[in-house]
């Protein structure tokens, strides 16, 4: 992301079908130039402030800016923005030339120009060679390219992108992800790409807006995301995350309170304001958690188990561990076949342990 001038922003959008509120007040701010993904599950209205932004759709209430103008009176076609779907929706009979220079001979650009945006189009997404190809002679992740370089070739100044890469196999889409965030940097053209795959969020995104039930939840930096959430929502839809339940003691300075969980004391790190009583969670990443020997180590919060069940995943093995409170919890360590410790036994007694500071404490919520 090169600057941080607003390009779109929704401030307040509302969309309600029949009695179903799809999005509820809902402000967000598209910068120029960024990488921006919309994740959540499946109906959390994710397509639908697309096909708002696109001018697919008209919002009930709120408004929706593009360089601080209101765009509501613009109808989908003369808005600044291409929309790249799931389906590619490339036309069958025309070649991969034909579908690219399809737009701009809709939008009567001169003739003269066609052929070098077209073929510069066809370079950016490596598919020289293909010009002359009907979609049928391609590959999935072929056609998903024709499909990228038809919206680019427009020059939009957004670019949505809705499950765009969803219908490809795993390799291929991990390929293509590769090629987007490329593709993005070296357009500069700011791309709004939606997913419910938190991987991908992850590791295309300059910013991730975590959505649910129509309101935002959280934005931020795939990191801030994933390492501190700000609730549970977030927390276990990005990533795997063991939970504690506990309740606060004292308050022992600005950064750290004392909490009883899992019938002992700790002593957790937080900014937020707790006091004495307040009922909170306690998160950890499985990769943040060490399986150790049952020993005590001071610096460390220490709880001991026994291993219930070991998941060999490659790179990693994970474990599940059954602590002597009955809560389990999962460790995920690097897996290195010289070390002797990682030849964990099922029901071998073990410990865990973490450094004070790696957990997120949040306040309690009721039901989730
Ligand atoms: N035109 C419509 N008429 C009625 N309901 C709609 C319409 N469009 C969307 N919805 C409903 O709005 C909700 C949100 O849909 P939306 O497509 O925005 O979700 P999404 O997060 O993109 O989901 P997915 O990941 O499954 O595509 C869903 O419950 C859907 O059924």
């Amino acid at each position: 992301m090169t600057e941080c001038k607003p390009l779109l922003q929704l401030n307040g959008v509302s969309k309600t079908f029949a009695d179903n509120t799809v999005l509820d007040d809902l402000d967000l701010t598209i910068y120029d130039g960024e990488f921006l993904t919309l994740l959540g599950p499946s109906g959390c209205g994710k397509t639908t402030v697309l096909r708002i932004i696109a001018g697919f759709e008209q919002e009930d209430q709120g408004q929706v800016l593009l360089d601080q103008q209101n765009i509501a009176i613009l109808k989908a076609e003369h808005r600044p923005v291409n929309t790249v779907f799931q389906s590619y929706a490339l036309f069958p009979h025309m070649t991969v030339y034909d579908n690219i220079a399809f737009g701009l001979i809709m939008h009567k650009v001169p003739k003269a120009e066609i052929d070098g945006r077209v073929m510069e189009a066809l370079r950016m997404v490596r598919l020289e060679d293909f010009a002359k190809r009907k979609p049928h002679q391609l590959s999935g992740g072929q056609q998903q390219r024709v499909a990228i370089a038809r919206a680019v070739v427009n020059r939009p100044r957004l670019l949505l992108l809705d499950e765009s890469l969803s219908a490809l196999d795993y390799k291929l889409r991990q390929e293509m992800q590769v090629e987007l965030k490329r593709l993005q940097r070296q357009l500069n053209i700011t791309f709004v790409y939606v997913t419910h795959d938190q991987e991908e969020a992850l590791s295309m995104s300059d910013r991730i807006v975590v959505m649910h039930k129509g309101k935002v939840q959280q934005i931020g930096t795939p990191r801030e995301i994933y390492e501190t959430p700000v609730n549970l929502f977030v927390a276990r839809f990005i990533g795997e995350i063991n939970q504690f339940d506990g309740q606060v003691t004292r308050r022992i300075d600005d950064n750290h309170v004392e909490v009883i969980a899992e019938g002992a004391e700790w002593v957790v790190q937080t900014d937020y304001p707790f006091a004495a009583d307040d009922k909170v969670h306690i998160l950890l990443r499985p990769e943040d958690i060490r399986i150790t020997k049952p020993e005590s180590d001071d610096e460390k919060i220490h709880m001991d188990g026994h291993i219930h069940e070991c998941n060999y995943k490659g790179k990693t093995m994970d474990s599940y561990i059954r602590l002597s409170t009955g809560t389990t919890v999962i460790a995920s360590e690097f897996f290195d076949e010289d070390d002797p410790d990682y030849d964990y036994r099922l029901g071998q007694k073990v410990a865990i342990e973490w450094f004070t500071g790696w957990e997120v404490v949040l306040p309690y919520e009721q039901s989730i």
